[in-house]
Order: structure tokens, then sequence, then C-alpha cells
């Protein structure tokens, strides 16, 4: 598009949603110099004070980090982390197992939610080419014109249109609305029957009251709790139980009876009145699972984020996947140069496989802990992946690390995880089977007294099954 002063124009692009994939995104379109405007429904959190209902810190990984490096703030952002470089499994009994996630540089970074989200939003406003517009609400917009409207707290309207409307506006998208009145666009959303709450742990004597360089885990199957570490010595802990379970605890004293059962050895380290008041400051959060397709209209519009895929939260992926969309869309952006009507549709069909992928490998996630995964049963499959991964490190490369510290697709990961169990369990039945007719053999030609052989093989087998019910 020729402007008055013979130079192309760069186009414009209102990106809806100023929350975590919002931001970064501004960032991006702003550095290929495109006229960029932000419209956020909340007032600037810059300016507020706390900022309810969201998860107070999240992890921080591989993908996202690339994504902040390729804007220029990966550092600014890692410098105010808490790296994690094990995770560390609470047992019934208080015991502490912690298990590396790998190499030395593995590491995932506990990251404070509002500290991001306002590093995110200054820095976009370091570009001359970007505007922020707070409380500004997208109620609707036209596929035809790209006109878009806003409504403001004070019930005024303002209407604006744009080259590139980007949907950036959470799991409950406004922009998403229009897709939904679109031939062949595919929609499911499924909310799971858990819940979560956060409750503090507080510092003692001034110290974190845990170690904190860990992803802390208590597995207890239909109840998880998980903590992760702020810069202000205290640890948010994260508590996943089914809204049944919640509903029945409503007394201070049902709170504590809970946790001595289920998490005893937290109820020192949060406090008995610290437990009871967080416990009913808030009510458990949902979490809901989106996943849709195609992410674009025409070369008009296109969805990123939650917008496009919520994820449960049961990987800690859901930002990380987000911020990898902003880099994923600008690597086509490249591919393409910068040719809307090819990009969009591009970027769909490169993106829309591996954010549903993750999105499955997050329920699968919720699912597997669910059922199966108490602490033994953790630590065991833990081990095992990594005496795989070290026997055959070309071979056997867990699947939680394929997903938080490499950049290999999603749906990649998960193909080559499926291989490689087809490889263990063929590997476990072969030398199974020749165990078995080697055992034979031997057992043919001197045979023992096998009572005293039946018996350990029964209470290895016991034993291996007590630790997924247990
Ligand atoms: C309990 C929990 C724990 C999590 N832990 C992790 C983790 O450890 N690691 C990880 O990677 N991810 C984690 N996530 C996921 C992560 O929080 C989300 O994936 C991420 O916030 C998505 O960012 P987003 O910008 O796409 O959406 P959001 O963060 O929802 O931001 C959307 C923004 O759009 C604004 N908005 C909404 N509607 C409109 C409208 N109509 N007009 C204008 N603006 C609008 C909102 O105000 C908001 O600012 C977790 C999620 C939960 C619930
Ligand atoms: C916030 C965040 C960042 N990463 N993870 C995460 C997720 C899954 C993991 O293992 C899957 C598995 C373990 C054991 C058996 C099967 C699968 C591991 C791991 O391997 O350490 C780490 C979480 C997280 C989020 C919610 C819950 Cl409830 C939780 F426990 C952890």
């Amino acid at each position: 598009m020729e402007g008055s002063t013979g130079r192309v124009a760069k186009k414009k692009v209102a990106v809806v949603g100023g929350g975590l994939v919002g931001a970064l995104n501004a960032c991006f379109f702003a550095k290929r110099g495109f006229d960029v405007e932000v419209f956020e429904t909340r007032e600037d959190i810059r300016l507020a004070k706390i900022v309810k209902g969201r998860s107070i810190n999240l992890a921080l990984s591989h993908r996202g980090r690339q994504a902040l490096k390729h804007v220029g703030i990966e550092e600014k952002i890692v410098s105010k982390g808490i790296p994690m470089h094990a995770r560390m499994i609470h047992s019934l009994t208080g015991k502490q197992s912690p298990i590396p996630y790998g190499k030395k540089g593995q590491y995932i970074l506990s990251v404070d939610r509002a500290n991001l989200n306002k590093v995110l939003l200054t820095e976009a406003e370091t570009y001359p080419n970007t505007k922020l517009n707070f409380d500004h609400k997208l109620q609707d917009w036209s596929v035809e014109t790209g006109l878009m409207t806003f409504v403001r707290s004070d019930g005024s309207k303002k209407q604006t249109t744009a080259d590139l409307i980007v949907g950036c506006d959470g799991a409950f998208s406004a922009t998403r609305k229009q897709f939904l009145r679109q031939t062949r666009f595919n929609y499911s959303q499924t909310y799971i029957p858990h819940g979560y709450m956060e409750l503090t742990m507080l510092p003692i004597n001034g110290e974190f009251a845990m170690r904190p360089n860990y992803l802390h885990i208590w597995p207890r199957n239909t109840f998880m709790m998980i903590a992760l570490p702020n810069l202000d010595k205290t640890f948010t802990c994260t508590l996943f139980m089914p809204f049944d379970e919640f509903e029945k605890i409503t007394t201070g004293d049902q709170v504590i009876e809970f946790f001595q059962k289920y998490f005893p050895d937290t109820i020192p380290l949060i406090g008995v009145d610290t437990l009871k008041r967080d416990y009913f400051r808030l009510p458990a959060q949902a979490m809901v699972s989106v996943k849709c397709s195609p992410y674009h209209i025409g070369d008009k519009c296109v969805l990123m984020g939650d917008a496009a895929h919520a994820v449960v939260p049961f990987y800690g992926q859901g930002m990380n996947a987000g911020f990898e969309d902003c880099n994923v869309f600008d690597e086509i952006m490249d591919q393409f140069s910068e040719d809307l009507s090819a990009v969009l549709p591009e970027y769909s069909r490169v993106r829309v496989p591996d954010d549903h992928a993750i999105a499955d490998l997050a329920m699968y996630n919720y699912v597997e802990m669910r059922a199966h995964v108490n602490s033994r049963w953790f630590l065991f499959r833990k081990y095992l992946d990594n005496l795989l991964h070290f026997l055959m490190p070309k071979t056997i490369i867990p699947l939680y690390t394929m997903v938080t510290f490499t950049r290999t697709r999603y749906h990649e990961a998960v193909a080559h995880w499926h291989w490689q169990n087809k490889v263990i369990h063929r590997g476990l039945l072969l030398s199974t089977t020749g165990a078995v007719l080697g055992g034979s053999y031997l057992l043919i030609k001197n045979p023992p007294n096998v009572n005293k052989l039946i018996i350990p093989a029964e209470k290895v087998w016991n034993r291996l099954m007590a630790l997924r019910t247990s």
C-alpha cells in the first residue's frame, strides 16, 4: 500500500487482549514495523494494586524463552525467575525425593505472572509504532469490513479498523465469536471436574519454607498439589481437586483434617491459621480445555494463545505454547514475505496439529495423574524415564524433556513418544520371552525346588502393582 511519502506504509495490526500472549505479540509485530494497537479490557495492570483470579506464578520453559529471546527480553524475564532444576516429590509420610529434570542446563523457571505481563506491556510501549488502549473491551467485529466495536467501562463505544486482527483475548475470546459463524469452523470445549485453588506458603524465619529450586509436587491420585517459589521467598501452592471435594470442606477444621490426611507435611509449612484463612479467600477456579480450527479467517484475522487453544495446566505449557504461537507466526511471516493471504492459512496448517497435540497431552496427563499417580508411581516412572534415557540417549527421550526442553513440534514429540513406547514394550516382551525360554531350559535341565521360586515372583509383581494403587 503506497503512503503519501511514496514509501510503502506498513499495515495496521489490532491486537485484542493485552495479556501475556497479546503483549508479546505486540512486540513481535512492532519489531517488524507494523503500526500496532493493543486493546485490553482491563485497566493498565501496571497501575493496579493486585490482579485477582489468575494463577500467581507460572513455569516458563524453553519454548516460551525462545519467543522472549526473539524480542530481546529473555534475560529481563529470566533474571526475575527462580530456576527449578528438579521435581521434589512429597510422599504421604513427608519424605522428599528429588528427581532432576536432566542435564545441568535443563531447568524450568518459576516466574511471576503479573510482573511478566507488566514487562511485556512496557516492552511493547518502547516501540514508537505501538499504542496500548486499556479499558477497551471488544464487543464484536465485522469479517467483511474489519470494523471492530469496543465498549468502555463508562458505556461509551469506540470503533476502528485494522488490516489484521490478532485475537489474543483468552479462553473466552470475543474475537473467536465471529469464527463460530463461519462455515467449516470446528470448535470444542471441555470443563474438567477438577478445580484449582492457590494457597500461599510464607517464609519461615525469613527463609523459604522448603528448598526453593524445585517444582514441589504432592501427587495423590485424585488430589494433586504443586508449589512454585516466588522472589519474596513465598511459595504459591496450587491445589487441584474435584469441585465436589472442595464443596465438602466448609469449615476451618475440615480444611486441617483434609490436609492432615493428604498433605500432612505442608501444615507446619503453610500454618494452620494461614490455611484456614486462604482456603476461603477465593472459591476454587474452573479449568477449561478449548480446541478449534482453523485459527484464521481469510487474510483478516488470526487467533493465538488461549483464544485459539486453552489447555488444562497439567503440563505447564499453556503460556509456553501461546508464546511459541507468536514465534511460529513470525517465522511464517518471513517465509511468505509478510503476504497475509499466504501467511494466515499456512499458520493454521502448521500450528493447529501442534496446539491440539499439547491440549490432548495436557488432558492425558490430567487423566493419568488423577488415576494412577501417587508419589511412588511418580518416582518409579521418572526413574525409569531417566534410566532408559541414560541407556539409549538418542532413542529414548522422556516425553516431558521433549515438550519442556526442546522446540520439537508438539505433535512430533507425541509421535516419537508413541514410537518409543512401542520399542520399550517390544524390548520388554523380547527380554521377558528370552528369560522365560532360557529359564524353562534351565528348569528342565536341572529342576530345583519350584515352591521356593514362585513366592518371590509373586511378591515382586504385587509390589509393582501396589505402586499404582497405594
Ligand atoms: C492454574 C493455572 C496454572 C497455569 N500454569 C501455567 C504454567 O505453569 N506454565 C504455562 O506455560 N502456562 C500455565 N497456565 C496457562 C496460562 O496461564 C495461559 O496459557 C496464558 O495465560 C494464556 O495467555 P493469553 O494471553 O493467551 O490469555 P490470557 O492470559 O487469558 O489473557 C487474555 C487477555 O485478554 C483480555 N480480554 C479478554 N476478553 C477481552 C475482550 N473482549 N476485549 C479485550 N480484551 C479482552 C483479558 O483481560 C486478558 O488480559 C496456567 C493456567 C492456569 C489456569
Ligand atoms: C506447572 C508444571 C510444570 N511442569 N509440570 C509437570 C507436569 C507433569 C509432569 O510429569 C508428568 C507425569 C508424572 C508422572 C507420571 C505421569 C506423568 C512433570 C514432571 O515430570 O515433573 C511436571 C507442572 C505441573 C502442573 C500440574 C501438576 Cl498437578 C503437576 F504435578 C505438575
